[in-house]
């Protein structure tokens, strides 16, 4: 049995179609990312799945009880679905362990295991005025989680996090899902964040699905532009490029568009399957180098490890095995 079913969501605000019909399923166990860009409708879509909400249309079944909308009932939420809102708030001036102890359903191991994942199980005497935003943020899953719920959402737990609180965050939501199985969905307006942790990702624009896959599957076979630009850089080629390639394996375009990530261009010393550029541009990116090369009447990037080249140098271009899409 599916741990989550959602058919048929829709919601308006006013005239304007916020949610337009929305269909997915979730196991127990599965990590969801939902992405898309800001205004999508992603935080629409998770309210309404915990609980929090009214869907003028559709149903959220949590295993097999429907989830009441905020209309249906006095107090709003689900007991088995914990949510973690952009904005949550922690009480002022409260010990942690005082935060903690209210409504723990677990036991002292239980407890003490989830505060050790959560890499906070140093602060249980700290004041929560005294954390900074990305121990808060912990304190408050902490404290979700502690209710035992059976699914956890998380609308953008990752925005407003420097680069060291949003790597912890990252290893606690690969630790919860492996060491405490827990069921997760997340939205992120920044997808890189969710590659690497997601089992499924559902990406959304306009209040609708516009794919639907693993995070290998969204980012090396988008549906269109939107989706493939989410995911970071990307070169469409131009009939006079794409040709080049035509003769290679599953290269035929037959009408469509061939789509090249930037790490997926080599530079080559030559041949007859290789884009012959000029050097525009060379960007420092730290851990790469970005070239942009003029070719055909179009500026392609390509990725490379090392950056010793001037503008106007002449290059050649090829493809990775696999490295193309066709769109
Ligand atoms: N209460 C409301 N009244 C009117 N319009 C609303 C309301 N809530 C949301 N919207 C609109 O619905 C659309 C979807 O909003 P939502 O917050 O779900 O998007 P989102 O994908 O979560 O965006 P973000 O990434 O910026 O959080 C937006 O165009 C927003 O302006």
């Amino acid at each position: 049995m599916n741990l989550l079913t959602v058919s048929g969501l829709k919601k308006k605000e006013g005239q304007n179609p916020i949610l337009q019909g929305i269909d997915f399923t979730l196991q127990t166990n599965e990590k969801l990312a939902i992405v898309g860009e800001s205004g999508a409708g992603k935080t629409t879509l998770l309210k309404l799945v915990a609980g929090l909400s009214q869907a003028d249309e559709g149903t959220v079944m949590l295993e097999d009880k429907r989830v009441r909308g905020v209309h249906e009932k006095l107090m709003p939420g689900h007991p088995g679905i914990a949510y973690l809102s952009q904005h949550f708030e922690l009480w002022n001036n409260y010990r942690v362990e005082e935060v903690l102890s209210y409504s723990n359903k677990l036991t002292d191991e239980a407890s003490e295991v989830l505060y050790r994942t959560l890499h906070i199980d140093h602060l249980a005497k700290r004041k929560t005025n005294e954390l900074s935003g990305g121990e808060k943020q912990r304190i408050a899953m902490a404290r979700l989680l502690n209710g035992a719920p059976k699914l956890f959402i998380l609308d953008e737990p990752f925005s407003n996090l420097d680069l060291g609180h949003k790597q912890i965050l990252k290893r606690v939501l690969n630790d919860l899902g492996e060491q405490l199985h827990t069921t997760f969905i997340l939205t992120s307006h920044d997808p890189l964040d969710t590659l690497a942790w997601a089992d499924r990702i559902i990406v959304m624009k306009n209040g609708q699905i516009v794919q639907e896959g693993t995070p290998e599957e969204v980012y090396k076979q988008p549906v269109n532009e939107y989706v493939a630009s989410l995911f970071g850089p990307f070169n469409l080629l131009n009939d006079a490029n794409a040709q080049v390639f035509a003769a290679l394996p599953g290269m035929k375009q037959d009408g469509k568009q061939l789509l090249v990530r930037p790490e997926n261009f080599r530079l080559v010393a030559g041949g007859s399957q290789a884009i012959k550029g000029n050097v525009e541009r060379v960007n420092y990116m730290g851990s790469h180098y970005e070239i942009e090369i003029r070719s055909n009447n179009q500026v392609l990037t390509v990725r490379n490890v090392g950056g010793n080249f001037q503008k106007g140098d002449e290059v050649f271009i090829t493809i990775t095995p696999g490295g193309g899409w066709l769109l």
